[in-house]
């Protein structure tokens, strides 16, 4: 793989019942800096694609490679482990020190530096998406993978969101996974727009 590529799905097939394949031949490069959006309707696959990519999905046929991979997911409460505080659970991934990143990403994210210390039952839904954000930015991957950023979010809207992470993270590419069409249409370089049936 190329250095500035850093998502190559090459061929994919996917199915869960082999009469309804959900991905066929389905082929997709990202590279450093581009922002391309997954959008379609429930249940077309856009969720199945980013499991395949972090690779609890295995394809059926076709490849996938790609390159350091931070996720926020769709649901907050599945981000984090319930056992450790937060900031325990930045540490574990981001290998660098990044107490001079922090207060200025803290402040951009409405984020109060004590939250950090807390477990996931003390936080609400919102914080706790907010905290997820913190860690994709600080974790400085090739590839960020975005479900829905807009659901759990309380007081951060989700253009301001996206406005951050692109801020951010100039040098990776983002896979964004939306059902808000204005908002793919907005941020976007490249809509990938999945049918009902098996995408090409
Ligand atoms: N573990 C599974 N076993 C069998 N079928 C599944 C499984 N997971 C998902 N599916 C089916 O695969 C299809 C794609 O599901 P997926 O969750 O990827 O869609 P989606 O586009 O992300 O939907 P949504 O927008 O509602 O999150 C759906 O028809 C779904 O019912």
């Amino acid at each position: 793989m190329k250095e500035e590529i850093v998502l190559n799905i090459n061929n994919l097939t996917f199915y869960y019942k082999k009469e309804n394949p959900i991905y066929k031949d389905f082929s997709l490069e990202l590279k450093k800096g581009e922002l391309v959006t997954i959008f379609g309707k429930s249940g077309t696959g856009k969720t199945t694609l980013f499991e395949l990519i972090i690779g609890s999905l295995k394809p059926i046929n076709g490849t996938i490679q790609k390159s350091k991979i931070a996720m926020i997911f769709q649901d907050p409460f599945n981000s984090f482990h319930p056992t450790y505080s937060i900031i325990e659970q930045i540490k574990d991934v981001v290998n660098s020190n990044f107490d001079d990143e922090l207060p200025e990403l803290l402040e951009k994210l409405s984020l109060k530096e004590e939250l950090l210390y807390k477990k996931t039952y003390q936080l609400s839904g919102g914080q706790l998406q907010r905290c997820s954000i913190l860690r994709a930015i600080l974790m400085k991957p090739d590839l960020l993978l975005v479900d829905e950023p807009t659901s759990a979010l309380d007081n951060i809207i989700a253009y301001d969101v996206m406005k951050l992470l692109v801020s951010f993270l100039k040098n990776s590419a983002i896979l964004l996974i939306t059902h808000d069409f204005d908002m793919a249409s907005w941020c976007s370089d490249k809509i990938i727009r999945l049918e009902e049936n098996a995408k090409k």
